[in-house]
């Protein structure tokens, strides 16, 4: 990979600070959350405004793979439950959200369901979750890997009950669970065991999209998580913008010294990417709400920061870039977990800004980072749409950078080249 010109996107320089409105699309985490629990409601329901990209078009395979009608709507995706059966075979790709959330309503169904994905992907942690299904009376054949490949012995139900698990390696363990716990004959009571749980807002998250539908959630102890069997109600839904996915946009603001507006931010919402307001807060920008959107003013200087990322840890690669730029020393801390995201990232950044010419350090637990003047160089991403971001980022203000398979920006963003040149083109990009 990479070895290739023809792979590599050579990134725009910005040639005047950034000013335009970007519109990004719908949340990941939220449009994968919607589908797995439309398709295990009490009707049919409809998902607005989706993410359409990579992982989400996997989710919508996989369920289609168990049973599950989805089909176009005006709005966006219909989804029409049906029996959950095998035998069937889910592609993961290299979604977190597929790999971990999909088992769980798998167990459900009537026959085998085969698991795989990308080569990461059979490297990524699997472990507790697959233990916890086994534990709550699932039946699950990895060959003695506990990771990827892996088939599901669906029985048609699954007895549940409490489960203690060690979910610090990934709180998509966690919220797996929660989402198809309601259906499980006793509910699921999960209970973690071990270091602290990273990105706690994602749990949120799906506790509040249950509560919702009008499952009963009980989250009022400590590391421990209770879901009430019932029935899941189906609610047509409008998925919010991605913010995390709004990360290189605003940093691009924040590094040329510009204005970018992401229109429509919610004014409330559970998604970690509004921290964004803070951190970059942080490094010196001016950011604003209103009923417009979120608009970032970037500084004349970036600041550096010390900053503990475990609960929003998906924002890491961008900061880390950002922090790069900065006229301080920076500290990233609390985000050993990402080792294991779409490639080991705490390695990645390292490796790809001190290919730039930078200062970065990797820690047990993060990254220190010395600013240093930078120049161009082959940006690698190993299969990671936000180390795309990050080199795009970089090359904003760092002439010469080129960015190695900028189409692995498509399991989140499948136009963020288009995106990106519209931003730099002062246009709205839609
Ligand atoms: O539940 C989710 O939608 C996610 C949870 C987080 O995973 P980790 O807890 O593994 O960091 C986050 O990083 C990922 O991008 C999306
Ligand atoms: C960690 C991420 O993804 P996944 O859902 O595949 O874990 C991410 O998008 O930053």
């Amino acid at each position: 990979m990479g070895s290739q010109t023809s792979d590599l996107w050579p990134a725009p320089l910005a040639s005047t600070a950034v000013d335009a409105d970007v519109r990004v699309p719908g949340s990941k985490s939220i449009t994968n959350r919607a589908l797995l629990l439309a398709a295990l409601a009490d009707g049919p329901s409809v998902v607005g405004e989706p993410l359409r990209a990579r992982d989400t078009s996997l989710m919508v395979g996989a369920l289609q793979a168990l049973g599950t009608r989805i089909e176009e709507a005006p709005e966006g995706w219909r989804v029409s439950p049906g029996p959950l059966r095998g035998p069937g075979a889910v592609d993961c790709g290299l979604a977190g959200t597929v790999m971990r959330f999909v088992p769980p309503v798998a167990v459900l169904a009537q026959g085998d369901i085969d698991f795989d994905g990308d080569p990461r992907a059979r490297q990524r942690p699997m472990g507790p979750i697959l233990d916890a299904l086994r534990d709550l009376g699932g039946t699950i054949d990895d060959g003695g890997r506990n990771a990827l490949p892996f088939t599901v012995r669906g029985a048609g139900s699954m007895p549940g009950g409490k489960v203690e698990m060690d979910a610090s390696s990934s709180s998509q363990f966690v919220s797996a669970l929660l989402l198809a716990g309601a259906r499980y004959d006793d509910g699921v009571t999960v209970h973690h065991v071990g270091k602290p749980v990273p990105s706690l807002p994602h749990i949120e998250m799906t506790v509040g999209m249950l509560r919702e539908r009008g499952v009963q959630v009980d989250d009022g102890d400590p590391h421990t998580w209770r879901v009430k069997p019932g029935a899941v109600r189906a609610l047509d839904t409008e998925v919010e913008p991605d913010l995390s996915n709004a990360a290189p946009f605003l940093a691009a603001g924040l590094v040329t010294g510009g204005r970018v507006r992401v229109l429509g931010w919610p004014e409330t919402t559970s998604q970690p990417g509004d921290l964004l307001r803070e951190i970059f807060g942080l490094m010196g920008a001016h950011v604003r709400v209103d009923s417009e959107g979120l608009t970032l003013r970037g500084p004349d200087t970036i600041a550096g920061v010390d900053l503990d990322l475990h609960d929003v840890s998906e924002l890491t690669p961008v900061i880390a870039a950002v922090a790069a730029l900065a006229t301080e020393p920076s500290h990233l801390r609390g985000i050993a977990h990402i080792r294991g995201h779409e490639t080991d990232r705490l390695a990645a950044l390292a490796s790809e800004l001190n290919r730039l010419g930078g200062d970065v350090r990797e820690t047990d637990d993060g990254l220190e980072i010395r600013p240093r003047p930078l120049r161009g160089a082959d940006f690698r991403t190993y299969h990671d749409h936000r180390m795309a971001h990050a080199g795009a980022v970089l090359g904003l203000v760092v002439p010469g950078v080129r960015i190695e398979d900028i189409a692995t920006t498509s399991k989140t963003l499948p136009d963020f080249t288009g995106m990106w040149t519209s931003m730099l083109n002062r246009e709205a990009a839609a």
